[in-house]
């Protein structure tokens, strides 16, 4: 047995110490790159040329290796090459723990700076402020919905959309024992709880559910408190030690959240991007249909369309629209010039690499 693998983890080691050449020769690459950009006063984190790399290396990966195995290591390989230029700082909804945190190194590695802060106004305030480079926000969910609140500050920042990033949100029911003995209070985030709820009143319908600032909170709260259960993450739950009681939870198997990353960086094309905006027509019969027919008209399609209340007592409505394309590209310019005309509210977010996954 070991004279045969002897001679492959020789194999092995020779490989890696290619690799590390290679590596190390990719990251003084980097640093010129990141000299140049010093001298122009550039942005250091460029997503659709990073979008380029982690799509390419997909479409030429020969095997056996599975090509979202080979992004990941290529999104650590150009997070820790970045680093080296700058390392950029990102405010998300904390504490650690959150699916918030783990869109921040889904999308930028982890050689990056976690901000965490304590609502989703404040991941906007740091990003405005320039506190933080970026911020990561939740926009929707496949289950519940749009994040209202973040749709509500879209209106008024200052903040561009640079991109996006989906995760599979799996929740787990976690305690500081690894079981229910004892426990009077479910606590998880509002959305947490609604993601969960054919689950608990089918199993727990007699105990109270508490909704708490966030899921990395209530973990927080069950490693203190043996009385109390926690609905998060696990990896929530392995940062304040709780066992788990049932992982996988959600009542949709496929539960995702789409988070945006904000910034002040306008992204260049990456040849397959998204565009958002926010509409808002009077209000009188057939003014939607009328507002979205240059869509149409050019061949721009709408990804998504969500409608929140103006909020000024009457029932006006601000609209969301992603449509596929850059604010670059010649149909999407001309269908958003005339959206503009017509519109009674019109703002661009931002144009940004469709997410990976
Ligand atoms: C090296 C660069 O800077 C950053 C690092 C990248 C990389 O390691 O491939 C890609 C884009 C940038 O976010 C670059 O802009 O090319």
């Amino acid at each position: 047995m070991t004279d045969k693998l002897k001679p492959l983890r020789e194999q092995i080691d020779a490989i890696d110490a290619q690799i590390l050449a290679l590596l190390n020769q990719r990251a003084k690459v980097a640093q010129e790159v990141g000299h140049v950009k010093a001298e122009t006063n550039a942005p250091v984190f460029r997503p659709e040329r990073e979008a380029q790399v982690l799509r390419g290396v997909a479409d030429r990966n020969p095997g056996p290796m599975v090509a979202t195995d080979v992004q990941t290591i290529f999104r650590e390989i150009m997070s820790a090459c970045r680093a080296l230029e700058k390392r950029v700082t990102v405010a998300y909804l904390g504490p650690v723990g959150t699916f918030s945190e783990q869109a921040v190194y889904q999308q930028f590695g982890s050689a990056v700076e976690g901000l965490p802060c304590a609502s989703i106004d404040e991941v906007f305030r740091a990003t405005e402020a320039g506190t933080a480079d970026f911020g990561v926000v939740p926009v929707e969910n496949s289950s519940e919905g749009a994040i209202n609140r973040t749709l509500d500050l879209m209106l008024g920042t200052t903040t561009l959309i640079s991109g996006e990033v989906a995760i599979a949100v799996h929740h787990s029911l976690m305690t500081k024992t690894g079981n229910m003995d004892g426990v009077q209070v479910i606590c998880a985030h509002s959305q947490a709880l609604a993601q969960c709820q054919v689950w608990l009143n089918q199993n727990y319908p007699n105990i109270e559910r508490r909704a708490v600032a966030s899921n990395a909170e209530a973990a927080r709260m069950a490693g203190d408190d043996a009385s109390v259960a926690a609905i998060a993450s696990e990896m929530a739950g392995t940062q304040y030690k709780l066992g788990v009681v049932k992982g996988h939870i959600q009542d949709d198997p496929h539960n995702r959240t789409r988070f945006a990353v904000i910034g002040h960086l306008q992204t260049l094309p990456s040849g397959k991007d998204h565009t958002s905006l926010v509409l808002a027509v009077p209000n009188k019969a057939g003014a939607v249909y009328q507002l979205l027919a240059p869509l149409a008209k050019h061949g721009v399609s709408m990804t998504r369309f969500e409608s929140r209340p103006a909020r000024i007592g009457t029932w006006e409505y601000y609209f969301y629209v992603d449509v596929d394309g850059h604010v670059n590209d010649a149909a999407v310019g001309k269908a958003l010039a005339e959206l503009k005309d017509q519109a009674a509210f019109f703002k661009v977010l931002g144009s940004y690499p469709v997410s990976l996954t």
